[in-house]
């Protein structure tokens, strides 16, 4: 009898064909398929002695796979996904499970799934992070969909899983495209959590005047302390990196133009479909927007020149260790808004949510991974139901604690003339969420003077109209 693979991987790209060597590595057999035959040959290479088919033809590679089949796919989001599905169905038997492990927008995983039920087919919507490293030694994995589904593959994704106080860092999140909305989130807090370290740097490098080689020490010894993470971590190692092309550091030959691939907009957008206020990862989005105007900024420069060198001159000691203190402080309230918009999704979309569960799998793996996250779980532990963690008594202390070092970090970047969007909006945003009283009143009147729109008033109820200045 032909080799049965336990396991088939659909896009032998940078994620399939590491995902696929690791499940390889934790004893499975395993089939990949990709339409690449430069991919197809790499793997045959890196999984060599191994039980594994690498092949570019989908009879072939669907025929391979034992019954129930599980086929998880690593191709680009959108069109490609749905060319596999539409390429593998004729080989399909009830019962087999396709898992899309890209990263999906939740909704297009509910119009699959139901397709795919009517024909039989399982279909699971499942985040996965901690780019190449992660898929390749151990990621955080976001499962969501029917459960019964999710139990045929668990016993794989359990193994290949990256593991947080021995525990693996993948659990049935909830229904429908629950394991792509976690991700998308947990795509929003990367980039805002991403924004406000490049704000850090920025202000270190022209308000401190810190070296590539200082701010790989102070990065370090952040990384040592409350601010341990996996971005914290890599953004030391970056600001250590020679330039291969040329001299002095790499960071400094990077152009600051910032791609992005959606799932950050995505995030913001959806928030504000649900009325959940995220603007740490909003501002994040629009740096991205900000950066990718080179050209326009290139312009704009020379007619606004700065005079940075008749500025007081910061206390330098003094600004790194607020700094640090800044980033704690904004880290915690990025993950809050994050957590927030679950909350509200969970019942908006009846995903069934557990958010110590969320916090439990990012521990490790993933790219958002940091010391904040155990904190959060504790949080969650306590008190379940909690919608916003600036509620929670783990976080109050932190929270008083750090925003005053916000308030002189922000001080700095206004004197030194030097954008601090993410973290002057997560500021801005706890200032907000702890303001019982805002000014919105005025909104409301002006409303209701230019177009009749009504105010509720404190002292009555009811809806009140006013002919404003008659
Ligand atoms: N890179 C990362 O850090 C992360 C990526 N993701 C997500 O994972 C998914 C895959 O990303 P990534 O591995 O980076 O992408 P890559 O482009 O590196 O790999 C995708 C692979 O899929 C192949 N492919 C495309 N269409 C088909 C098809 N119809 N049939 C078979 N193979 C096909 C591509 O072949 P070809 O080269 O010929 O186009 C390529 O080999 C995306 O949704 C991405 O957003 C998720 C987490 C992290
Ligand atoms: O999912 C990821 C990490 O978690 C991918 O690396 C993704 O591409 C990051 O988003 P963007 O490309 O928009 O920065």
């Amino acid at each position: 009898m032909n080799q049965q693979y336990d396991f088939g991987m659909i896009g032998l790209g940078v994620m399939g064909r590491n995902f696929i060597l690791n499940v390889l590595d934790h004893g499975f057999s395993a089939a990949g398929l990709d339409l690449n035959h430069e991919q197809v040959e790499a793997l045959k290479q890196e999984a060599e002695g191994k039980t594994v088919l690498s092949t570019s033809d989908t009879a072939e590679f669907v025929k391979a796979l034992s019954t129930p089949r599980k086929i998880m796919l690593l191709v680009p989001a959108g069109k490609a996904v749905d060319t596999v599905i539409g390429s593998l169905l004729p080989y399909l038997q009830e019962g087999d499970l396709i898992i899309d492990g890209g990263n999906t927008f939740f909704t297009d995983t509910d119009r699959r799934f139901n397709s795919l039920k009517e024909k039989g087919i399982r279909f699971m919507g499942m985040g996965v992070s901690g780019g190449a490293e992660g898929a390749r030694r151990g990621p955080s994995i976001m499962p969501g969909g029917d459960p019964e589904a999710y139990d045929i593959v668990a016993p794989i994704l359990e193994a290949v899983a990256a593991k947080a106080k021995g525990e693996p860092c993948v659990a049935h999140l909830g229904n429908g495209g629950a394991g792509h909305y976690v991700k998308m989130v947990h795509n929003g807090i990367e980039y805002g959590l991403m924004q406000l370290l490049a704000e850090a740097y920025d202000i270190l490098k022209h308000g401190a005047e810190l070296s590539n080689e200082a701010l790989a020490e102070t990065f370090e010894a952040w990384n040592n302390g409350a601010l341990e993470s996996f971005l914290v971590e890599i953004t030391a190692a970056i600001f250590r990196q020679p330039d291969a092309l040329s001299q002095g550091s790499l960071i400094d030959s990077i152009l600051d133009k910032a791609k992005q691939k959606g799932t950050g907009k995505w995030t913001s957008q959806n928030a504000m479909d649900l009325g959940i206020p995220v603007p740490t990862i909003d501002a994040a989005v629009t740096m991205r927007g900000l950066s990718a105007l080179k050209a326009d900024r290139a312009n704009t420069a020379p007619k606004y020149s700065r005079s940075i060198e008749q500025l007081p001159l910061l206390d330098k000691e003094a600004l790194i260790n607020q700094m640090g203190e800044a980033l704690h402080f904004a880290f915690l309230m990025t993950y809050a808004q994050g957590m927030h918009l679950l909350h509200e999704a969970s019942s908006a979309y009846q995903f069934g949510l557990n958010p110590e569960t969320i916090a439990k799998i990012w521990r490790g793996g993933c790219i958002i991974r940091a010391e904040i996250l155990e904190d959060m779980r504790q949080a969650y532990q306590q008190e379940p139901s909690l919608a916003n963690l600036v509620n929670s008594e783990i976080f109050r202390s932190p929270l008083l604690y750090g925003q005053r070092a916000v308030r002189e970090v922000l001080s700095a970047a206004h004197q030194l003339g030097r954008p601090m969007l993410a973290m002057a909006s997560t500021l801005h945003y706890f200032d907000a969420i702890r303001a019982e009283r805002l000014p919105l009143n005025l909104v409301q009147a002006q409303r209701d003077y230019f177009g009749s729109h009504t105010y509720e008033r404190t002292d009555r109820e009811g809806s009140f109209h006013t002919e404003w200045g008659a």
